[in-house]
């Protein structure tokens, strides 16, 4: 077992003890909290993380293990993470390492030991919160800023290809390009699984580099940081979705806003977990889906002549999903592609899949 003693110490001046859990480090982020109660690899290893300390609040982290298979990148980005207890002895058919293999591999800053429900009310109570994990309990400065070229370090340097192996009938396998702002793999993988082929492409391509590779569709990835970071892709977005039937998630969807002269806000504390009930205002029905983000649209700053607002959250009634009126264009702030968390959502991906072919057929008729 580890004793070494680690510290967190916090924006608010609050300093917390724990203890490494791997090789000690230090490092800093902003503070966030995800309450789901399974998925931690997934958590881990989805790039809008970037810059973060991840504290999770339920508090038993590693027990079914880790794999090769549930990394939604090639490596974690996030900047540290904040655990209760970790599992040393996993059990599960697929599991291939633990949760201490995985933070001493990837050199991820841990502490364990925290309370980490007690730390979140903190986070809750005080908004925004920033912290530093260190084995020095005196460094008490915390830097309280959001790296605003996260983006530049999560995304893609060259153009992937990837090809659907469940090939569409009648016509020809719609064509994807997933501009990556951090994209998680599953989004992908989501894709590839409904007959799409996918080109994963740099998050600064331009609208004829873009043509070169003639999709039919073009997805607007999730990703990390402060959308209102990225506005000089605001030109290129807006193109985008003139130009192809396009599905915006998460930081997508607040590009597509910003895009479109909307603006989007900080939330108190985010919206981090695999619960989060959203109502989709077209049927109805309300999804339980999977979430990460702490920003979110101002649904009164999009202009209704041209935006509709699909989907609310039950919590707080923040926009979580909009639809342009007249082009096939739509975006959600939830995470269709779950992973983790339930694929009650999965409908969106069939939705964009749909205009795609539709658009596959105008233009074969
Ligand atoms: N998962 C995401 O794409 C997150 C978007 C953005 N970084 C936010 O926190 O709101």
């Amino acid at each position: 077992m580890e004793e070494k003693k680690g510290y967190l110490i916090l924006s608010t001046g609050d300093v917390l003890e724990g203890k490494w859990l791997g090789e000690e480090g230090h490092t800093e982020g902003e503070m966030v909290f995800n309450t789901a109660m399974t998925g931690y690899q997934e958590v881990m290893t989805d790039p809008s993380y970037a810059g973060q300390i991840v504290v999770m609040t339920y508090p038993l982290i590693g027990n079914y293990g880790l794999n090769d298979i549930d990394f939604e990148a090639i490596k974690p980005f996030l900047a540290g993470f904040i655990i209760s207890s970790p599992c040393h002895t996993p059990e599960h058919y697929q599991s291939s390492f633990t949760i201490k293999d995985m933070i001493t591999t990837y050199q991820i800053p841990t502490l364990y030991d925290i309370d980490t429900r007690a730390l979140t009310r903190i986070i809750r109570e005080q908004g925004e919160v920033y912290g530093k994990i260190t084995s020095n309990p005196n460094d008490t400065t915390v830097q309280q800023s959001i790296d605003k070229e996260i983006v530049q370090k999560v995304s893609v340097s060259n153009v992937l290809h990837f090809y659907t192996k469940s090939k569409q009938t009648a016509q020809q396998n719609p064509h994807v390009v997933v501009m990556d702002y951090g994209y998680k793999n599953s989004i992908m993988q989501t894709l590839l699984e409904l007959g799409c082929d996918v080109s994963v492409v740099p998050f600064q391509t331009t609208i004829s580099q873009l043509q070169e590779l003639n999709p039919d569709g073009v997805v607007l990835s999730n990703g990390p940081g402060n959308p209102e970071h990225l506005t000089y892709l605001k030109e290129t977005i807006k193109q985008i979705s003139d130009a192809f039937p396009t599905l915006g998630i998460c930081l997508g969807h607040q590009l597509l806003a910003l895009a479109h002269g909307a603006k989007t806000m900080r939330l108190p504390y985010g919206h981090r977990g695999s619960n989060h009930p959203v109502k989709d205002l077209i049927t109805g029905k309300v999804f339980i889906t999977s979430q990460n983000h702490g920003y979110v649209v101002d649904g009164e700053s999009l202009d209704e002549t041209i935006w509709q607002v699909t989907h609310l959250h039950v919590n707080d009634q923040s926009v979580e999903g909009m639809i342009h009126k007249v082009k096939p264009v739509m975006s959600v702030q939830f995470h269709p592609e779950a992973h983790p968390g339930p694929i009650d959502s999965h409908y969106i991906f069939q939705q964009f899949v749909q205009k795609l072919l539709k658009k596959g057929e105008k233009q074969h008729a």
